[in-house]
């Protein structure tokens, strides 16, 4: 009951939020459905006062009571067919603008989050709330809400009138309405849970997909189709389940709702018919109050699944809305003590820096170094010594625990987070393409970039020529991830991209996948442009970049254990001279094969 009770003020919580995200046009909101269910809920109110004449006349042959019904019938469905569309045209239109909003909204507040929101989750899960979520919602607007608040109307005018044709009647009624309201209100807790983790089980189902489609190369080269859409299907049935685990209890509820009703209408009908028989009551009564009787239990057959889909559309609702209360990133870091002591002449200084993604596992401890104006700087050490640890600290993706981060002599928190990232051109291992053309990739760099800047830095990047090759040019569709592109065409796309930038810093993190001789030569080439005038931390894995470093950074655990350049490391005989001499030989080996 605890349980049910928690739930329930949780659906009311939402809905609420979600009459609450209609912001100014509520009222417009509530007219238009309020009109539209009163309405409709007219319509079997108005059938039963018409019974009553019909069958009076037939019984009295008062003719007055024939006319007056064909008025009541020609009067409400003339009204309906005018007023409804009307109606129902102010509340439509009040959802679908909030829902193009809300999307806006929710893509926007996606935009400000940060990093460490969507590393700890699967983009899955994030499309489904985005997407299937917010659509329930929708559904909560335009026919959840409205079925409910027809039924009240229709339950409240049946009840009325009721009292007006027998309050015997009535009374009955009004007992059995109350028997139906209870045990509507039972099943709507364990409805709910389900419709949680039916909507949360979606979003698996979507994270799965997602999962399939992004590593179908991985899938099809290790032959994991059997493993990775064993997984699909497994989502797929537990979301089977729990639709039949919803449909069992709806189910459960509507005969419940189907038995008190029967119960009612048999009993009323019998009971009615005696009365008729004895002369206590008048045809045209009796048939009203049967009419009426219907349409409540009409309302109650219907109720049923009305609270299942309800409670399942508010569970979606609460998703979106856990995204949108999810924090945006800070504008900017805080002040610190530390940051006292930074370096007027270094352009990127990392001092004694402490991090840790999870509490008592640290990533960096006393991480240190500094890099002039126009200096190469190369990070090296093995797999997980904390490299891209350290680009994710300077873009302000994460802030450190311990230690201070200067940008030409000042403190971080002296930028703007946007700043900062404008300051900083990063080129990672696989440069993301957009979906567009090849124009509009390069020019993200610079948004209002005139075309000869963007076709200077085209060349620049030495990705020119292959693109003024191909039959459409700069207007070139990617596809997906760049797909029609090789990847070394589209490396010099984000180093073009990153030329446009033109920004003082430049983050590079050397793609480890081999290339052929040529793709690598023009990239390097690139590369090397793009490095001109710049001060550059580069996570280095080619052994020529290493080479021609100004100062080489060699991690091991969070920590540079040496720093130098190429020779006076190679001649301290010490971690580097070791991996330096491990990749030669592993390169001489390659190049013999
Ligand atoms: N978002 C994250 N949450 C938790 N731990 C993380 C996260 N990102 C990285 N780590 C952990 O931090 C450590 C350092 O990772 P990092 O990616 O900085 O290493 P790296 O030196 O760049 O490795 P590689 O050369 O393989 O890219 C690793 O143990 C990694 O598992």
């Amino acid at each position: 009951m605890f349980i049910s009770k928690t739930l329930l003020q949780n659906s009311w919580a939402e809905l609420r939020r979600m009459l609450m995200l209609l912001g100014p046009r509520r009222k417009a909101y509530f007219v238009g459905l309020i009109g539209d269910s009163m309405v409709h809920g007219s319509i079997s109110i108005a059938l039963a006062f018409v019974f009553k004449s019909l069958l009076d006349f037939a019984d009295k042959g008062d003719r007055s009571d024939f006319y007056q019904s064909i008025m009541i019938v020609s009067g409400t469905f003339l009204t309906i067919a005018l007023i409804s569309p009307i109606f129902s045209y102010i509340y439509m239109s009040v959802v679908k603008k909030t829902m193009v909003e809300l999307r806006t909204r929710l893509y926007e507040h996606l935009g400000d989050l940060p990093a460490r929101y969507f590393e700890e989750r699967h983009s899955g899960d994030l499309i489904s709330r985005t997407t299937s979520d917010v659509q329930t919602m929708e559904k909560v607007y335009v026919e959840h809400v409205k079925s409910v608040l027809t039924d009240i109307f229709t339950l409240i005018g049946s009840v009325v009138s009721m009292y007006i044709l027998d309050w015997r009647f009535a009374i009955v009624l009004t007992l059995l309405g109350g028997a139906g309201i209870a045990a509507n209100t039972a099943f709507a807790g364990p409805l709910r849970q389900t419709g949680e983790k039916l909507q949360g089980q979606m979003g698996r189902m979507t994270e799965r997909l997602t999962d399939i489609l992004a590593g179908l190369q991985v899938m099809k080269m290790f032959r994991l189709h059997s493993i990775v859409t064993g997984k699909y299907d497994e989502a797929n049935e537990r979301v089977a389940d729990l639709t039949l685990e919803q449909g069992h209890r709806s189910g459960l509820l509507e005969a419940v709702n189907f038995l008190i009703n029967f119960l009612s209408f048999g009993g009323i009908l019998v009971i009615g018919i005696l009365l008729y028989a004895q002369g206590i009551l008048e045809l045209g009564t009796l048939a009203a109050i049967v009419q009426l009787q219907m349409s409540v239990t009409m309302i109650f057959l219907q109720l049923g699944s009305v609270v299942s889909l309800m409670q399942s559309s508010l569970a979606g609702a609460a998703r979106v809305f856990e995204v949108l209360e999810e924090p945006a990133e800070k504008e900017r870091f805080a002040s610190r003590e530390e940051e006292a002591g930074l370096r007027s002449d270094a352009m990127l200084e990392f001092q004694d820096i402490g991090f840790a993604y999870e509490p008592d596992a640290p990533v960096l401890g006393g991480f240190e170094l500094a890099v002039k104006p126009g200096q190469v700087a190369a990070l090296v050490g093995a797999s997980g010594s904390g490299k891209s640890t350290v680009f994710k600290l300077l873009l302000g993706f994460y802030e450190t625990q311990r230690g201070a981060i200067g940008i030409a002599g000042k403190p971080m928190s002296a930028y703007t987070l946007a700043e900062i990232r404008s300051m900083i051109a990063y080129v990672p291992q696989d440069a993301y393409l957009f979906e567009g053309t090849i124009e509009d990739n390069i020019r993200l760099g610079k948004p209002d970039a005139s075309q000869e800047e963007l076709v200077d830095a085209a060349k620049a990047a030495f990705a020119h020529d292959f693109i003024s090759e191909l039959p459409e040019g700069y207007a070139t569709m990617v596809g997906e991830r760049g797909a029609k592109l090789s990847g070394g065409q589209r490396q010099r796309i984000a180093i073009a991209r990153a030329l446009l930038k033109n920004a003082p810093v430049l983050l590079l993190d050397e793609a480890t996948s081999a290339l052929d001789n040529e793709s690598e030569y023009w990239v390097q080439q690139a590369l090397q442009r793009l490095m001109q005038n710049r001060t550059v931390l580069v996570i280095a894995h080619r052994l020529t970049t290493v080479q021609d470093a100004d100062m080489i950074c060699v991690m091991e655990r969070g920590k540079v254990v040496e720093q130098g350049n190429h020779t006076e490391l190679l001649n301290r005989r010490g971690v580097y001279a070791g991996l330096y001499e491990y990749q030669f030989d592993r390169d001489k080996e390659y190049a013999a094969i």
